[in-house]
């Protein structure tokens, strides 16, 4: 089996990623090959189908993707070198009840990541699209994204991360945030997740705005 034969069973994962790119990319939260997709497509052994490294988002062919196991590795000899952030797929992937996984690297996220990195995170209250997120049921809710500082070396990030989501007291839920880098979230399934990235990219775009109007507000009131 040659790298890409091994891909024939997952053409349907694989079109349905392609179309997340694509719209990911046209929302302007993947862009410049930035972000990296996946979907799990088997248990025991764990089994992720992933976007391959450095490919356009916006443009991914149907053999830009790679299978890996649980160690970030592909699952068979000859395929492409899988995203970069493979482990960071992998832990999420791991936890129960995930199904899929994306990161974007939006502006928003990318900026108020670096703006709240000494709060550790930034809240999202009160407003009616937390409804969006699994399980929600009244916008008077309050979610906490955790905001880790960003690092090349990805295992080590990795292991905070799965500290974090294997937390018993308070797992982190629906995604997190990394310094002046990108957005991770999770669902069920690939629809699931698509809609957390969605919800998420608004609620922190109101986030980010919100701050701007406040700051606008106060330069002409003291004007
Ligand atoms: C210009 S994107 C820098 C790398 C990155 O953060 C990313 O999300 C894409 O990396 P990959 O190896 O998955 O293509
Ligand atoms: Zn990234």
């Amino acid at each position: 089996m040659n790298g890409v034969e091994g891909l024939a069973p997952y053409r349907p994962q694989i079109d349905a990623l392609r179309d997340v790119g694509q719209m990911l990319w046209q929302r302007g939260w993947s862009v410049g090959t930035s972000s990296n997709y996946s979907v799990v497509v088997g248990r025991d052994p764990l089994r992720i189908l992933i976007t391959a490294s450095g490919k356009d988002k916006g443009r991914l062919g149907p053999d830009d993707f790679v299978v890996v196991g649980d160690d970030g590795r592909g699952a068979w000899p000859g395929q492409a070198k899988s995203s970069a952030e493979t482990l960071l797929h992998v832990v999420a992937a791991q936890q129960p009840g995930v199904g899929a996984v994306l990161h974007t690297h939006s502006v928003w996220c990318t900026l108020l990541s670096d703006y709240f990195f000494s709060q550790g995170g930034l809240v999202l209250e009160g407003y009616e699209m937390l409804k969006g997120f699994a399980g929600v049921t009244t916008h008077e809710t309050r979610a906490w994204i955790e905001i880790f500082e960003n690092t090349q070396d990805i295992p080590s990030l990795a292991e905070k991360v799965r500290e974090r989501m294997t937390d018993v007291a308070s797992p982190m839920k629906f995604g997190y945030l990394i310094r002046k880098h990108g957005l991770y979230t999770w669902g069920v399934d690939l629809e699931e997740t698509r809609r957390h990235i969605e919800v998420m990219e608004f609620l922190l775009e109101c986030t980010g705005r919100k701050l701007l109007l406040e700051g606008a507000i106060s330069a002409a009131v003291v004007a």
